[in-house]
């Protein structure tokens, strides 16, 4: 499969995880000063950080969390509870730094910065013809590895997607149904707060847009250009870059959960160096966590995006690979272990 130069060298960068790093860490968990896996989380998670940077005792160097908006001509079926000129006012939001990622990248020690790629004026009505053009997907991934080298390039080993797009979760569940077979009305829920007609409706269009286009759901490509949208794509593309500087890819919400399936659908091995952060309320998102094989870190019963809950979980992150590194051994402690 050829996509373009860059997103297929991209892809074939993506190997499997560090198996003598992953080795070395599980090993020394193991003579740590405390009950072996009594950390639970923490302790696979270092273990998994170690695979994916290729480092024994795996240090986090830097957090980035790339927010990227689009717009939805699904929009235009009434399937979101707020107008589309939302998205453009956050876009000025997260600018000013008042919007809830603004806060919780902070938090995380994350900051943000703006960077103006535009792929077009918004995907179109996906209940009427496809999303895109294969161009404009080739564009969005390929953005979307521009944005993650740069951040990788400025020293970011931990990096987040997130999505602000007014409509976003109609393709998001469109995605996650094509991707993994589920039936619609299990991915489909309330996004922004329909209420239980608009419910009914959002599904109906969902379907609607599934049988105009049908998407192969085994091909990422055919999947973001029939039922996906621009920051979707940008977001697959910021997983594809990331995973391919052998970061570790945190994965936030749905809008992001089904960015990663299009990802993963375009490289398999990608899965190992994604680390869910948490379980979205909208009903998709653990369906598609799921199908990859992830479990979320939290749950919040958050249901923003932006990255939200993907900053979140950096601290969590960061607090499994200091562990690690900074715990003594029973040896260096002089505290007994179990065998003695
Ligand atoms: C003020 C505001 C800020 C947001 N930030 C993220 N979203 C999230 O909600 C939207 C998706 O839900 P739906 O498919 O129902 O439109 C996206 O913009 C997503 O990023 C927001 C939504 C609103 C209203
Ligand atoms: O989980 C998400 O990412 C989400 C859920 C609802 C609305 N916007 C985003």
């Amino acid at each position: 499969m050829t996509i373009s130069p860059l997103v297929d060298q991209t892809i074939a960068a993506i190997g499997p995880l560090d198996a003598a790093a992953v080795a070395a860490a599980e090993a020394r968990q193991g003579v740590l000063t405390k009950p072996p896996g009594s950390l639970g989380r923490l302790e696979s998670l270092s273990i998994q950080l170690a695979g994916i940077l290729g480092q024994p005792i795996p240090q986090i160097t830097g957090k980035a969390v790339i927010v990227v908006a689009g717009d939805h001509g699904v929009a235009a079926e009434g399937v979101s509870a707020f107008p589309a000129e939302v998205t453009p006012q956050m876009v000025f939001n997260f600018v000013a730094g008042g919007a809830a990622i603004n806060a919780l990248a902070r938090h995380a020690g994350a900051n943000p910065g703006l960077t103006i790629a535009k792929v077009g004026y918004g995907a179109a009505n996906i209940a009427r013809g496809p999303a895109m053009s294969r161009e404009d997907a080739v564009r969005c991934l390929e953005i979307g590895i521009n944005a993650a080298n740069e951040q990788a390039d400025a020293g970011a080993n931990l990096i987040a997607g997130g999505d602000m797009g007014i409509g976003n979760t109609t393709p998001s569940a469109a995605i996650t149904a094509a991707v993994t077979g589920a039936d619609v009305a299990s991915v489909t829920g309330r996004g922004t707060g329909v209420d239980d007609a608009g419910l009914e409706a959002k599904i109906a269009t969902i379907r609607r847009a599934l049988e105009v286009n049908q998407p192969d759901g085994s091909d990422g490509m055919d999947v973001l250009t029939k039922v996906g949208g621009f920051e979707i794509g940008v977001l697959a593309g910021v997983m594809l870059g990331a995973a391919a500087r052998n970061c570790a890819v945190v994965v936030d919400g749905f809008i992001s959960g089904a960015a990663a399936l299009i990802a993963w659908r375009l490289c398999p091995d990608i899965a190992q160096r994604y680390i869910a952060a948490h379980r979205s309320v909208e009903p998709g998102h653990n369906v598609g966590l799921q199908a990859m094989g992830l479990s979320p870190l939290l749950d919040m019963e958050m249901r923003l995006g932006e990255g939200t809950g993907a900053a979140l979980a950096m601290p969590i992150v960061e607090a499994a690979a200091k562990c690690l590194a900074e715990m003594a051994t029973f040896t260096e402690a002089g505290v007994s272990d179990g065998d003695d």
